[in-house]
């Protein structure tokens, strides 16, 4: 029988994950000591980053799994601890460097985030249940994702995905919950009760550029901006603050929101920004004997992408048309997005096939970007 040995424990703590940071607890300096008893009993110390962690039973869960694994553990018992100030500091460093003001890490040159700012001109046409399954249906691919939601008048990104969870603070940084694989900042979380945000341009300049600055996204393939609807001045700061943002608008076949959505795009002609594409949604209702209803007329994704096609001077698609389905709002009330709970619906099956397309890594095989891009940027 092969000796039970720290190092044997420690390997097996190597694997375990910090479930926000998503780095190894050994990585991250959390481990504070391994004893073994000859009975084979193993106590484990463990540095949480912050007290009242609301992930601590989910971290001695993980490493009472790993240790109990290692060949000749008869128990594990964990202890948990905190870390002070100078491990805090230190845990910092070794994730964001020793740069006194934060950066934002998706307008920095090579970076490999790709930043899609989802817009539309009025409020109410599926802007943000578009961007939860987006992002829930790229997660599921594989794809590293975090959502922004910037939406301040109608902050609905966290019920859509299913959580109340609020961030944690590690020193400045701030660590988004993850749900659905996707990390999450709101600014429902920083409000008390849902109360309404009423902010004006100039703090909503900041707040964003605080969330994308101090939040810690870690390596992201993708990240979503739900952004509030109209042209306002929120996307003039995407543009400002993330150069490299593409835009997705969303729209209904109605032709007045179509108009409205085209002034959303056409904001993105000021600031040089490019636009992906069009989503139409809510684009008609199935009804049992497979007939198409189109309660808010037709054609307006198509005219929409047409317009922005001849004001942008490049090709603007139109990505989709996802059908009106009260399986999409349920799963938003439910708090799993219809991508992953009815994948195989109408409306679960059109999410898919527009996150599919939008889900190219910038990165290439050995992390580096590449310098061909499949969708011609
Ligand atoms: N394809 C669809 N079928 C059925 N219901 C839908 C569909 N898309 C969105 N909805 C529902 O319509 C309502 C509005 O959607 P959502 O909140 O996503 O819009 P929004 O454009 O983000 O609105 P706002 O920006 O004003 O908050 C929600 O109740 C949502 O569940």
């Amino acid at each position: 029988m092969t000796e039970l040995t720290e190092s044997a424990v420690r390997a097996a703590l190597a694997r375990v994950d910090d479930p926000e940071i998503r780095k190894p607890i050994t990585e991250l300096g959390m481990v504070r000591n391994i004893t073994i008893a000859d009975d084979g009993t193993v106590d484990i110390g463990i540095y949480l980053t912050v007290a009242g962690c609301p992930m601590r039973s989910e971290i001695s869960d993980r490493v009472t799994r790993a240790a109990a694994d290692v060949p000749g553990v008869a128990a594990v018992r964990v202890e948990l601890d905190v870390m002070s100030d100078e491990q805090r500091t230190e845990l910092r460093r070794s994730l964001r460097g020793d740069s006194a003001d934060p950066v934002i890490p998706f307008a920095q040159p090579g970076s490999m985030t790709r930043v899609y700012a989802v817009a539309s001109g009025k409020g109410g046409v599926g802007k943000s249940s578009v961007t939860v399954n987006l992002a829930a249906s790229m997660a599921a691919r594989g794809l590293s994702v975090g959502v922004l939601d910037a939406d301040i008048y109608g902050h609905s990104v966290p019920r859509m995905m299913g959580t109340d969870a609020r961030p944690t603070q590690v020193e400045k940084m701030i660590m988004p919950p993850i749900s659905h694989d996707v990390r999450l900042i709101s600014i429902a979380m920083f409000t008390n009760n849902n109360a309404p945000v009423v902010w004006r341009g100039p703090m909503l300049h900041r707040a964003l550029q605080q969330f994308l600055a101090d939040v810690f996204w870690g390596d992201l393939d993708v990240l979503l901006l739900d952004l509030p609807p109209g042209t306002g001045d929120i996307a003039i700061s995407v543009a400002q603050l993330i150069p490299g943002a593409e835009i997705l608008v969303v729209t209904t076949p109605q032709q007045a929101a179509a108009e409205v959505a085209e002034r959303a795009g056409a904001i993105a002609l000021q600031t040089r920004q490019r636009i992906t594409g069009v989503i139409e949604n809510m684009s008609w209702l199935e009804l049992p004997d497979g007939t198409r209803m189109e309660i808010f007329g037709a054609g307006g994704g198509e005219a929409v992408a047409a317009n922005l096609t001849r004001a942008m001077g490049a090709d603007v698609p139109l990505l989709g048309q996802v059908p009106l389905d009260t399986a999409v709002r349920e799963a938003g009330d439910e708090g799993t997005p219809i991508v992953l709970s009815g994948p195989d619906t109408p409306a679960g099956t059109a999410l898919n096939a527009i996150a599919e397309k939008l889900s190219i890594r910038k990165r290439g095989l050995a992390g580096m970007s590449l310098s061909i891009d499949p969708a011609g940027r």
